[in-house]
């Protein structure tokens, strides 16, 4: 294994084994501690059908009734957050039935996007592309949970984990922009083995993951805008040797985004100055 591999496994924190039911109780612990020690009020979280808010969204729930069998008054809201009607909207009601979250609410973001969209071509006379649009949309996910959890007091859960890490394929304080992560240090499919654990639907982990960003693409897959697909990132973050193009590809992804996985860059920050 290369230097650099060796690097980013540790940095992302990623165990090479893991044993599932142990991860569940290690995370739902963290998520619970945490929630204790800060006061905060409960867990807010969007839930899209995908596989990584069906998990962080069920350890969640787990997480505030664990709290409330001691005594500690925790809950979580589930939030549903479509751009106008969600193409694959079954998938996450099924979601929402794994999970039975306390509440659930559901916001359309498609005037927050819209008016953004509006004002930008309006002061800068531009066309907005698509893929920026995308970014918008992230975002005002990111302020509607903020807003909803803002008025109970609860913490924002991100659903960030090493295989979405390590290329930084997230928008940055878009579905970046979160709280606490649950589901730091995991491959893609150590989740599912944590959702197989948890006795979730099949479809909600062997669905193929998108970022479902697009107008013009809907339920793009992440695989086809990465060009890597999920098994080659997970064999390479689990320390297995990979194909040389895709090392390359993920490590040169992984240099390029590592300000995605920094504070604000300061002027007495010094981690970019080698290069
Ligand atoms: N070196 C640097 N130091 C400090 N800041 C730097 C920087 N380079 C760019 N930036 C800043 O970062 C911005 C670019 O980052 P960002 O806005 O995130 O945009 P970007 O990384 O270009 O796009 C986000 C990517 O994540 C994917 N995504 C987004 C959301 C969810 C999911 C999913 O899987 O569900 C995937 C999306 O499909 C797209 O490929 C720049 O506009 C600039 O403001
Ligand atoms: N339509 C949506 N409704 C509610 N939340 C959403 C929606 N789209 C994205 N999100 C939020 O943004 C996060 C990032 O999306 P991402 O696609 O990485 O995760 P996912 O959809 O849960 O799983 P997968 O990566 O397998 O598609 C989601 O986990 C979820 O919290
Ligand atoms: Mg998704």
């Amino acid at each position: 294994m290369s230097e650099l591999q060796q690097q980013i496994i540790s940095e992302l924190g990623v165990r090479p084994t893991i044993n599932a039911a142990e991860e569940i109780t290690r995370r739902v612990d963290f998520l619970a501690n945490y929630l204790r020690s800060t006061g905060a009020r409960g867990l807010v979280l969007g839930i899209s059908g995908g596989q990584d808010s069906s998990l962080a969204g069920r350890l969640s729930q787990l997480a505030v009734e664990k709290l409330r069998a001691e005594g500690v008054d925790a809950h979580f809201t589930a939030m549903r957050l479509p751009y106008g009607v969600q193409h694959d909207e079954d998938d996450a009601q099924l979601a929402l039935e794994f999970i039975r979250p306390d509440r659930s609410v559901v916001l359309n973001i498609r005037g927050g996007v819209d008016g953004v969209a509006d004002a930008f071509r309006e002061g800068t006379e531009e066309p907005l592309s698509d893929f920026n649009k995308g970014n918008i949309k992230a975002r005002v996910r990111m302020i509607a949970q903020y807003a909803v959890g803002g008025a109970d007091g609860y913490l924002v859960v991100g659903t960030d984990h090493a295989a979405e890490a390590i290329t930084g394929f997230y928008t940055k304080f878009g579905d970046g922009g979160a709280d606490v992560l649950p589901l730091s240090g995991l491959s893609k499919r150590q989740g599912a083995a944590l959702l197989r654990e948890l006795d979730a639907p099949a479809r909600l982990y062997e669905k193929a993951p998108t970022a479902d960003l697009l107008d013009e693409v809907p339920g793009q897959t992440d695989e086809s805008s990465l060009g890597v697909r999920y098994t080659e990132i997970d064999d390479y973050l689990e320390g297995h040797e990979v194909d040389a193009d895709v090392a390359a590809a993920l490590e040169a992804r992984f240099l390029l985004t590592r300000h995605k996985r920094a504070l604000p860059v300061t002027p007495d920050d010094t981690w970019w100055v080698a290069g």
